[in-house]
């Protein structure tokens, strides 16, 4: 076999790169997502050759892309992974790892995903490459082609948070705002972009960019020296971010770098929880979609599109699906900053939500691995309860009596 092939997630038939662009044709675009699988035996590769701190490229071995194809300049990975003792003591846990994605280019974990998009888009000769998005895979994909000669159409709600929207336009991204849902504004971009023949940057269709998306697992195994969590938490939308860590690990275990993988514990908003849904129903996993409610924009997902994919890794791995409220997550915003100073954003301190709900039932020798997947000042209204700010007089007493305020 080549470096890889491609396999429906459904009916496991194996496709060659050249036969097949985005989904199995057999079981068409949710049903049959793709997954990469490598020529594992004929890989070698030893922990030794991985550095804590690069970018995604020093995965390359095991990318699907080709040797000396066009590479973001921008710094994609590399991201930190924070060792949080006494967090974990408060929770009742071992250990307590924190992989926080917000220092990325654009300041989310879909920079994984867009570099890789932005690579497979030169390699394939497109000239133009879209993507539908809840706002954080717009600015991305926003980001990284803006130095390249990529045309960049972006479809989104025109409700997401401004700070993603204003990155479009800085970014000089074609922005196409949908009065509507995410959901909508996919449908939308999917037809537009197959009538005008451009490159989706979407990890539920193009299956090469959830493996932009598993370096993070790889990061995590590096930066914690091999030592391998029993659970980790990631926030959940259309499913492919989780699917992507599941991956890693898989892949790191394919090539006999690790014994394990962790249980794998996916975070949805109550308010949209449709892949936990799913999940609970049981085999098969059949989508089943539902209205969204809730104030982490980023997973307001009604009709996850890797839904399939998402159960099956994580039922792999033996994890399962939780969910929290918005105000559960609103608090982890808060609590995380202030114990940490890592400020995610509501679909990134999910996770955190998540752990804080099921710490005690995980037990006091759990070592566990949280990400927040984007960076707090994305979303800047959905924190304004804690913004307490008010004028204060520019004279010595009244600032004397604001700070006395402070200290009693
Ligand atoms: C910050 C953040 N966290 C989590 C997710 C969830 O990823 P997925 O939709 O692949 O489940 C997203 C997706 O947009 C995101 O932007
Ligand atoms: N909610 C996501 C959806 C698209 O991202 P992808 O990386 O899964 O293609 C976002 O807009 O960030």
């Amino acid at each position: 076999m080549g470096k890889y092939k491609l396999r429906c997630i459904t009916c496991g038939k194996i496709y060659e790169s050249s036969e097949v662009e985005y989904t199995c044709p057999k079981c068409g675009n949710r049903m049959g997502t793709l997954e990469v699988i490598y020529d594992y035996e004929n890989i070698k590769i030893y922990r030794e050759e991985f550095s804590k701190y690069e970018n995604i490229w020093q995965f390359e071995k095991i990318l699907p892309i080709e040797k000396g194809s066009y590479r973001t300049p921008l710094h994609v990975g590399g991201t930190p992974l924070y060792n949080t003792p006494s967090l974990a003591e408060e929770l009742g846990i071992k250990e307590l790892v924190i992989k926080y994605d917000g220092t990325n280019p654009t300041a989310s974990y879909k920079d994984r995903a867009s570099a890789i998009a932005i690579t497979k888009a030169y390699e394939k000769g497109y000239d133009t490459i879209y993507c539908a998005s809840t706002g954080n895979a717009a600015s991305s994909l926003a980001g990284l082609s803006a130095p390249t000669k990529l045309k960049t159409f972006i479809f989104l709600p025109a409700s997401a948070p401004i700070a993603k929207i204003s990155q479009l336009f800085i970014y000089g991204a074609k922005v196409i705002p949908i009065d509507g849902s995410y959901d909508e504004a996919f449908d939308i971009s999917m037809k537009i972009g197959e009538e005008k023949g451009w490159y989706c940057r979407n990890s539920a269709i193009n299956p090469y960019l959830l493996e932009g998306k598993k370096t993070g697992a790889l990061e995590i195994a590096i930066q914690n020296n091999w030592n391998i969590p029993d659970y980790l938490l990631v926030s959940v939308g259309d499913g492919t971010v989780i699917s992507s860590f599941y991956k890693g690990f898989y892949d790191l275990y394919q090539l006999g770098l690790i014994d394990r993988i962790p249980k794998i514990i996916g975070v949805q908003a109550k308010g949209a929880s449709a892949v936990k849904r799913v999940f609970d129903k049981g085999e098969p996993f059949l989508p089943d979609d539902i209205e969204t409610n809730t104030i982490a924009d980023s997973i307001s997902v009604g009709k996850p599109r890797d839904v399939i994919k998402a159960c099956k890794y994580v039922k792999a791995s033996g994890g399962y699906f939780i969910s929290v409220s918005d105000e559960e997550i609103l608090s982890a915003i808060y609590e995380l900053s202030l114990k940490t100073g890592i400020f995610g954003e509501p679909a990134g301190a999910t996770s955190y939500a998540g752990l804080k709900k099921i710490a005690k039932k995980l037990g006091k020798e759990a070592k566990v691995a949280i990400v927040i997947t984007g960076n707090g000042l994305k979303d800047i209204k959905a924190i304004e309860k804690f913004v307490k700010l008010r004028k204060i007089k520019p004279d010595l007493k009244a600032v004397r009596e604001v700070i006395e305020e402070y200290e009693n």
